[in-house]
């Protein structure tokens, strides 16, 4: 365990809104003279954290609805940006790519391009004071209609290249499937921003197929029903589709029934490109350190497992190669002083 904290590691798929911490909502809260239903964090935790019972995709993106009140202006954004890189930085991840739904804080009068403006501060601030590179995705939303979307769409645009690395697709999966937004990713693709999304977390594996071949992804978010077909998992090796898988939260929303029936070891050993990350550190109750800590109990990752989804991760990062180059200089050194060497 206490080599696995030490680790370097990379979060690539992590939602600003599922990392706020309880402590930082009651001083939101406090700043914006809202009243929170518990007056300290451990009483807030019920509100923010899914609980073991927790049926589905569409039960665990209700625990979004509490906080997103108090996300709604440039202050709060920037402060829950910055601390996604300390909290990185507390656990020995080098590298985030931190996603979020623009149009979802744009409730009190914000716009979509000034959100991601202030979440991109708040990430170079942190990139500052903490030693954490770190990028922003930005994500259209399933439940969002064409026009919101494409606002969304035009701010990331605006900061392509300047804190923003990709665009995503997130939200109720088994509701709303990715044919509706063929023209929204075609869109997006022009517009020269990589492009991944969620698919196979709530529904099978013809979304996966969708999202690559129609959709332009590059990465695919969790595909863990991918391997309810054989011709998607040819297809994704092939075509040496990442797949960012959250084993924790992909338990969670039921997207596997229990531990042995995780795909991992099965996607690893069948050549596709696997990378660990946390979803939601706060709605999950995760961390990179507890996500390598559950594959090493459930499944017997050693070191240089766990050494080698760090190495598929950087393999993955939406960076330049020279900005990827230097990624791997760092981890590699990081990891060297551990007496672990990073392949490839
Ligand atoms: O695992 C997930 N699958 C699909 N959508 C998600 C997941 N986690 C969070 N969100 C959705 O993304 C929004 C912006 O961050 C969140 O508000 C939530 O609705
Ligand atoms: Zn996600």
């Amino acid at each position: 365990m206490d080599l696995i904290r030490k680790m370097p590691k990379i979060d690539l798929h992590l939602h600003l809104d599922g990392c706020v911490k309880p402590s930082t909502l009651l001083e939101l809260a406090a700043a914006q003279h809202r009243i929170l239903p518990a007056p300290d964090a451990p009483g807030l935790l019920p509100y923010m954290q899914v609980e073991e019972e927790c049926r589905s995709l569409t039960e665990y993106l209700q625990k979004f609805d509490f906080v997103l009140p108090y996300l709604q202006n440039g202050e709060a954004l920037e402060r829950v940006a910055y601390e996604v890189t300390e909290q990185a930085a507390a656990d020995n991840v080098c590298y985030v790519e931190c996603r979020f739904a623009p149009m979802l804080h744009t409730l009190e009068g914000l716009s979509a391009a000034d959100a991601v403006g202030h979440v991109v501060q708040g990430l170079q601030r942190g990139e500052r004071d903490f030693g954490v590179k770190a990028r922003a995705i930005v994500i259209c939303l399933r439940s969002h209609d064409e026009s919101a979307n494409r606002e969304a769409l035009a701010a990331a645009v605006r900061y392509a290249g300047s804190g923003v690395a990709a665009v995503d697709l997130a939200g109720d999966e088994a509701s709303f499937p990715p044919s509706l937004f063929r023209s929204l990713f075609e869109d997006a693709r022009r517009s020269g921003l990589p492009v991944t999304i969620h698919a196979g977390e709530a529904a099978g594996p013809e979304n996966v197929e969708e999202a690559v071949m129609r959709l332009g992804a590059v990465r695919i978010g969790h595909g863990v029903r991918a391997r309810e077909d054989e011709a998607v998992i040819a297809m994704l090796k092939d075509q040496r589709i990442p797949l960012e898988m959250c084993p924790v939260s992909n338990l969670q929303t039921k997207a596997v029934s229990s531990w042995n029936d995780y795909p991992i070891r099965q996607y690893m050993e069948q050549g596709l490109l696997v990378t660990v990350n946390t979803d939601n550190p706060t709605v999950s109750g995760t961390t990179m350190s507890k996500e390598f800590s559950m594959l090493s109990k459930h499944f017997g990752f050693t070191a240089e497992e766990l050494v080698r989804l760090v190495a598929n991760s950087i393999e993955a990062a939406f960076l330049e190669p020279a900005e990827k180059e230097e990624l791997r200089q760092t981890v590699a050194g990081h990891m060297a002083a551990l007496g672990l060497s990073l392949p490839g």
